[in-house]
């Protein structure tokens, strides 16, 4: 198969991680007869320096063009501390997700065997977690009216859903329950806030016609504790712009660390496969970020995107095959890994190559 690929790499350790993500994709066109071409695009910091924009009209049109899309981070230390930067790098990144019309972002929290005993979770409440959270992702406190008041000195972000971006997230999440273990549990806070009755309501509808999903509702404060206390109760979790990104980063303990967790952004258009991790200020260029999120973002985009199946499974079994041969980065290494098994970023992409 032919395949169109735009590679938006971004900032701080994105650059690091995509070339890893790239090479992967390169040996599976390569083992599988496909024939991938490539194009890159500016988003973010690096896009602000060589235009002044964070999301250049290019980067949409090669984006809208291209069969997929493979996502680095954003993010710059620069801005992160000056709260009034008016041009930001993250504007890149929710400004392409909306373009694009990917309002469901899937998150699989996979717990590879050979790090359950490296978390900081322990193994007994662990073992056989496997979890997969749809956050939406083009709307909520994200994409309300926000701004100043009183002279700047009061300040707001609405947070808004509407009913149809509440159903088509909820459609997809119940979709996808079908297919696993026919549980779903929707989180939100309709105790305190109207958009979460909405939310509330819609789910509560939609599950009327999947009668053989199991149904719970959770508040977002309890949410987080379960997600701790007993992660596999969970099976598939769907939830709002918000909720989502802070219970996926502390879900991603459960999984070992940050540099562990893929995720595909899709809808109505081109799906852009994104690590949930940002641009990782303190490790950049150090050449020590994990780059296996990029490497299963990209196995989520063989699947998803391409409908490549075996291609997919390939890459995932490489990097269970890389981590039973004992080979660590530094974020998912513990106190018993010898020296010589934890790699930098090209090294670990080195294995993997190897294994493929
Ligand atoms: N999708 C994105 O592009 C995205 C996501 C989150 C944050 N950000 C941006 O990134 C910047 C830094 O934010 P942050 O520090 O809150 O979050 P972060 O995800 O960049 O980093 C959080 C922690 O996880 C570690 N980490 C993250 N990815 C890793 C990897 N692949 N390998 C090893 N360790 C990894 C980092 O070193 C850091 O200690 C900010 O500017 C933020 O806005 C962007
Ligand atoms: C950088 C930021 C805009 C982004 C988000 O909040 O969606 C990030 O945290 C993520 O999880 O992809
Ligand atoms: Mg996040």
């Amino acid at each position: 198969m032919k395949k169109h690929i735009v590679v938006i790499a971004g900032d701080g350790i994105g650059q690091e991680v995509t070339t890893v993500g790239k090479q992967v994709l390169d040996r599976i066109a390569e083992k599988f007869g496909h024939e991938f071409t490539y194009d890159e695009a500016l988003i973010g910091h690096a896009a602000i320096e060589a235009t002044g924009n964070p999301l250049p009209e290019e980067t949409v049109t090669k984006s809208k063009q291209s069969d997929a899309i493979l996502f680095g981070a954003v993010g710059h230390p620069k801005y992160d501390n000056d709260p009034s930067a008016k041009v930001r790098p993250e504007q890149g990144l929710l400004g392409i997700r909306k373009a694009l019309g990917l309002y469901a972002n899937l998150r699989p929290i996979k717990l590879f065997d050979e790090l359950l005993h490296s978390s900081s979770i322990k193994p007994e409440f662990l073992q056989g977690a496997d979890i997969l959270f749809f956050r939406e992702l083009t709307g909520d406190v994200y994409f309300g009216e926000k701004g100043r008041k009183d002279d700047g000195n009061t300040a707001y972000d609405l947070m808004i859903y509407s009913r149809y971006e509440v159903e088509r997230i909820a459609v997809k999440a119940f979709d996808a329950a079908m297919t696993r273990r026919k549980k779903l549990c929707s989180v939100d806070k309709a105790n305190v806030l109207e958009s979460s009755r909405l939310w509330r309501e819609v789910v509560q509808e939609v599950a009327k016609r999947y009668p053989e999903v199991e149904v719970e509702h959770q508040f977002i404060d309890a949410a987080a504790m379960l997600l701790i206390k007993d992660p596999r109760r969970f099976d598939v979790v769907v939830t709002g712009n918000l909720f989502g990104d802070i219970l996926t980063d502390e879900a991603s303990q459960i999984a070992g660390s940050m540099g562990m967790l893929a995720s595909a952004s899709v809808g109505d258009t081109t799906g852009l496969y994104e690590p949930i991790h940002g641009s990782a200020h303190d490790i950049t260029g150090k050449g020590v970020a994990n780059p296996l999120a990029s490497v299963l973002s990209a196995a989520l985009m063989l699947d998803i995107s391409f409908g490549m199946k075996a291609e997919a499974e390939a890459v995932v079994d490489a990097v269970d095959q890389v981590l039973k041969a004992g080979f660590r980065t530094r974020d998912i290494a513990d106190a018993n890994t010898p020296k010589d098994l934890i790699l930098g970023t090209e090294a670990m992409g080195k294995q993997l190559l190897s294994k493929l």
